[in-house]
């Protein structure tokens, strides 16, 4: 017999959440939550000519010359937010096809020497002087989207049977957002855009299609067989984050994922969710495990370097994947933990 599997990608009409339908909105949330990982929402409140704003500024932004955005390169910051070119990442093995603005909350530099070391990401964001109007448009559009985040866990509380306000526990005060250029390529080019992952920086992620002809946008589902996610006018999508598989002890799969790249460009604009910093892994697999019994003879399944890594805090194990993935970075502004992060 084949594995039960989904083959499409829930659609969740938040509209319903103060109705009649409620009782059936957080059964089918309860279903996408824990068969699929992934779904659309719809009716989620944030205004239309914010994401307007920020879809139209978006071809601006990407067309500033190279040397506009090597003013603000992710390189020069500590907190690793900036601009990254295509070619400088690599997914699964493979070089990704993408270039990205990522910006955070903001807030600024809070660490000095005898904090944790994991409290140097939090620090201001670099904003291109070139493009202007870009800072208030994406600022704003943070604070929709942190707001939105609030108001799904709600949600997500109900839909799981978990008290009020249990997962707000876990939440930083600093939020991350990418903005991503996928450029076109070549037919028959066999590029990818981003190679198939699971998030591991947030907590949830909501995503906003910003091309709203072109797909790409890939689900793996439990048959190994990738599930199309075609941008739907009016909605984000939404998945989930490593951090919120373990905090569910696998209940909650974050889903595998992957982008193809294709012969019209694209632009996207995922926004993480943070998870505190200071989070450990002991309270991350004791706080809510009497609602998330082990399943599977006791044995965790959960994929996760929080969970099986070396390191005892959320905030470290974010420090040493960015350190890993941003050599230049890691070699500049934090040369303490460098060799030990890229040999353990
Ligand atoms: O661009 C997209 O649609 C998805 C991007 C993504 O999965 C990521 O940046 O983690
Ligand atoms: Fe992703």
């Amino acid at each position: 017999m084949s594995t039960p599997t989904f083959t499409e990608i829930p659609i969740i009409d938040l509209g319903l959440s103060d109705g009649p339908d409620r009782r059936q909105l957080l059964s089918d949330l309860h279903h996408a939550l824990t068969d699929v990982g992934f779904l659309y929402i719809t009716n989620h409140g944030v205004p239309k000519d914010f994401i307007a704003a920020l879809v139209d500024a978006l071809p601006t932004l990407f067309s500033l010359p190279a040397t506009a955005k090597a003013e603000v390169a992710l390189e020069n910051s500590p907190h690793f937010l900036g601009y990254s070119a295509v070619g400088s990442e690599t997914t699964a093995g493979r070089q990704d096809t993408r270039e990205q603005f990522e910006f955070a909350t903001e807030l600024p530099s809070i660490w000095q020497p005898g904090l944790p070391l994991y409290e140097r990401l939090v620090g201001p964001n670099q904003w291109p002087a070139a493009c202007p109007e870009i800072e208030p448009i994406v600022n704003r559009y943070m604070q929709e989207m942190t707001a939105l985040g609030e108001r799904f866990l709600t949600l997500v509380e109900q839909a799981l049977s978990l008290p009020a306000q249990s997962l707000h526990q876990f939440l930083s005060e600093q939020h991350r957002l990418k903005l991503v250029h996928y450029p076109a390529t070549e037919l028959g080019d066999d590029g990818q855009g981003v190679g198939p992952h699971k998030d591991s920086s947030g907590w949830w992620t909501f995503l906003l299609q910003a091309s709203p002809d072109v797909g790409g946008l890939q689900v793996l589902n439990k048959a190994g067989d990738w599930v199309d996610v075609p941008p739907k006018p009016g909605t984000f999508v939404v998945n989930i984050g490593q951090a919120f598989e373990v905090i569910t002890n696998g209940a909650c799969p974050a889903t595998t994922h992957r982008v193809l790249a294709g012969t019209a460009e694209r632009y996207s604009v995922p926004f993480f969710q943070g998870v505190r910093r200071d989070l450990t892994r002991k309270e991350a697999t004791t706080l809510l495990r009497d609602y998330f019994p082990q399943r599977h003879g006791g044995v965790s399944t959960v994929d996760s370097a929080f969970l099986h890594g070396k390191y005892d805090t959320w905030g470290e194990t974010q420090l040493r994947t960015k350190v890993r993935s941003h050599k230049t970075n890691g070699k500049k502004f934090y040369p303490e933990v460098f060799e030990q992060y890229h040999n353990d």
